[in-house]
């Protein structure tokens, strides 16, 4: 029997409009359920269109996108976005806080958005939204403060935890250590593979910087599953 999938590339291309070659053209790429995996290659290989095909922010020319047991490619961009909010939580570069509302309204956006994340939370989500921000050492006094008064770190707990609750399928990370120095970083991804482990979500995260590789189940270098070969190496 095999494993079972949390995502599944297969025979992916992918062209941005107007361009004269594909930026993406993956013949496979498996994330299994619980995975953790690490992704990285030099800006502009195409790291972050991945991540939007996968979340269905994006849909491929050609090929197969599906995560969770759910087709992507079969699917319209209103379905998709519905199931992007109900089964994947994204951490942004830039974290993508709401400004002015609290740390703990921060957190609690995806229930207020998707139903299902609030529906498998056992209990009231603001009781979950402290013990996830307990967790990520978010103290109770912060969690009332507005996102904008908050650390670059703090906020980058805050954009974890609301990843985190409701208990997606799959987290995908994209960057979120670039603005941190390096021993907060892998504190940072330390903390972020714990709660995955601990919820059974698998986790794609996406980084230039190597030396956070080691902490990883397993590495896929995207020069190496891309044929359409993208990317500058400025790095
Ligand atoms: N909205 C867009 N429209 C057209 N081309 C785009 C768009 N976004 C990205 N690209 C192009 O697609 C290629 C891959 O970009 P992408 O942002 O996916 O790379 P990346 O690996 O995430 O880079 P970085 O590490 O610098 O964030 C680049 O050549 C980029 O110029």
């Amino acid at each position: 029997m095999t494993a079972p999938q949390a995502v599944v590339l297969e025979d992916v291309v992918f062209a941005w409009p107007g361009a004269d070659a594909p930026c993406l053209d993956v013949p496979e790429l498996c994330i299994a359920a619980g995975e953790s995996v690490f992704l990285h290659g030099p800006s502009g290989s195409g790291k972050s269109t991945l991540l939007s095909l996968i979340g269905g922010v994006l849909s491929p020319q050609q090929g197969r996108v599906a995560v969770l047991d759910t087709e992507l490619t079969a699917l319209r961009m209103r379905a998709r976005d519905a199931f992007r909010a109900d089964h994947i939580g994204f951490i942004f570069q830039l974290f993508n806080l709401v400004p002015y509302l609290s740390a703990l309204d921060n957190i609690l956006l995806p229930c207020r958005f998707a139903p299902s994340r609030a529906a498998r939370i056992d209990g009231a989500p603001t009781d979950e939204a402290r013990r996830l921000a307990a967790r990520l050492d978010l103290h109770e006094a912060l969690l009332a403060r507005p996102a904008a008064q908050l650390s670059v770190g703090q906020q980058q707990r805050v954009a974890a935890a609301r990843a985190l609750i409701g208990r997606p399928g799959l987290i995908v990370a994209d960057e979120p250590t670039s603005a941190l120095d390096a021993d907060r970083q892998q504190g940072f991804v330390d903390l972020l593979l714990g709660e995955c482990a601990a919820s059974g979500a698998s986790l794609l995260f996406v980084s230039h910087d190597e030396r956070l590789a080691t902490h990883f189940a397993r590495q896929v270098a995207l020069p190496e599953i891309n044929r359409a070969g993208a990317g500058e190496d400025e790095r």
